[in-house]
């Protein structure tokens, strides 16, 4: 069985990876919060990370919270050399380059979405946007109302699929007299409820409309992905991994 640290254990996505992990084993989890356990689970500091990750004997992390959180504990995860799977979305240009750093040093596996389904999705996207050249193109998410990072990370590794097919721009909402340009994709994030996660790309040309979209349904999806993830990368070489690579396996 892998053990695992969970990042952001107080979390939503903390719970769903406590709860779905039935061929690994959760450990130890670190958070900010003042709170002792979460279902069992010991709770620790992040700034005692490398420390609680060798009291653990700690296999993998596993990682879903905001993105200071997880460059920390992916510092301590380089000084106590264990691999790390990365969940959280939002990073800026800075904290992908420390996380590129740390790969130098540990396997370090990132993913904005854990679901086999966005896979699939990745490559329909690839397919269609390569096929229907001079159709439009406008992409939409919609996630629950505690959502902080907009748009969503899998938002943005859709359009780099696409940006990798063709020079769009993305115009990140309307608003006014904004006639539409050709090079360009729209690109709108909606916020409301307890929405799992949703993301729908429309293809329009004159005379039809093909729209690809994925909805989950549970955020177990995303943590079973993660585990798997986490299993998965325990014994790798340091290195730059996607979950592409998990699934393809
Ligand atoms: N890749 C994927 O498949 C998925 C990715 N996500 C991403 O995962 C992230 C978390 O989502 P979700 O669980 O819904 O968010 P929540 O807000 O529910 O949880 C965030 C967690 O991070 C913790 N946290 C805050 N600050 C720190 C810190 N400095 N160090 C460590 N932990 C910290 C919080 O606890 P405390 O305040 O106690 O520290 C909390 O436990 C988001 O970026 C989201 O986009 C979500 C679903 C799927
Ligand atoms: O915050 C969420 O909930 C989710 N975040 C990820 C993202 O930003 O793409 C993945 C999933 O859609 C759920």
């Amino acid at each position: 069985m892998t053990r695992v640290a969970v990042n952001g254990v107080t979390g939503q996505m903390g719970g769903a990876v406590i709860e779905a992990a039935t061929d690994s084993e959760v450990v130890v989890g670190f958070a900010t919060s003042d709170t002792d356990t979460v279902d069992g689970v010991p709770v620790v500091h992040p700034a005692d990370a490398a420390a609680a990750l060798r009291e653990y004997d700690v296999d993998a992390v596993v990682d879903f919270a905001i993105p200071d959180g997880a460059l920390t504990v992916a510092e301590a995860c380089v000084e106590a050399g264990v691999p790390m799977v990365v969940g959280t979305t939002g990073f800026d240009e800075d904290g992908m380059a420390r996380l590129n750093d740390a790969s130098d040093s540990i396997p370090l596996l990132k993913a904005a979405n854990f679901s086999q389904g966005i896979q699939v999705l990745q490559r329909l996207v690839r397919e269609a946007v390569g096929t229907l050249e001079d159709y439009d193109l406008e992409l939409m998410e919609t996630h629950h109302n505690r959502k902080v990072d907009a748009p969503s990370g899998t938002a943005n590794s859709i359009l780099a699929v696409i940006q990798e097919e063709r020079d769009v721009e993305p115009v990140y909402g309307r608003e006014g007299h904004a006639p539409r340009e050709e090079d360009e994709i729209g690109v709108f994030a909606r916020r409301a409820g307890d929405i799992r996660g949703e993301h729908e790309l429309v293809l329009a040309g004159n005379d039809e409309v093909l729209s690809l979209s994925h909805r989950a349904e549970d955020r177990g999806v995303f943590a079973a992905g993660a585990l798997d993830a986490a299993t998965w990368l325990v014994g790798r070489d340091a290195g730059w991994y996607a979950f592409g690579d998990v699934v393809d396996a």
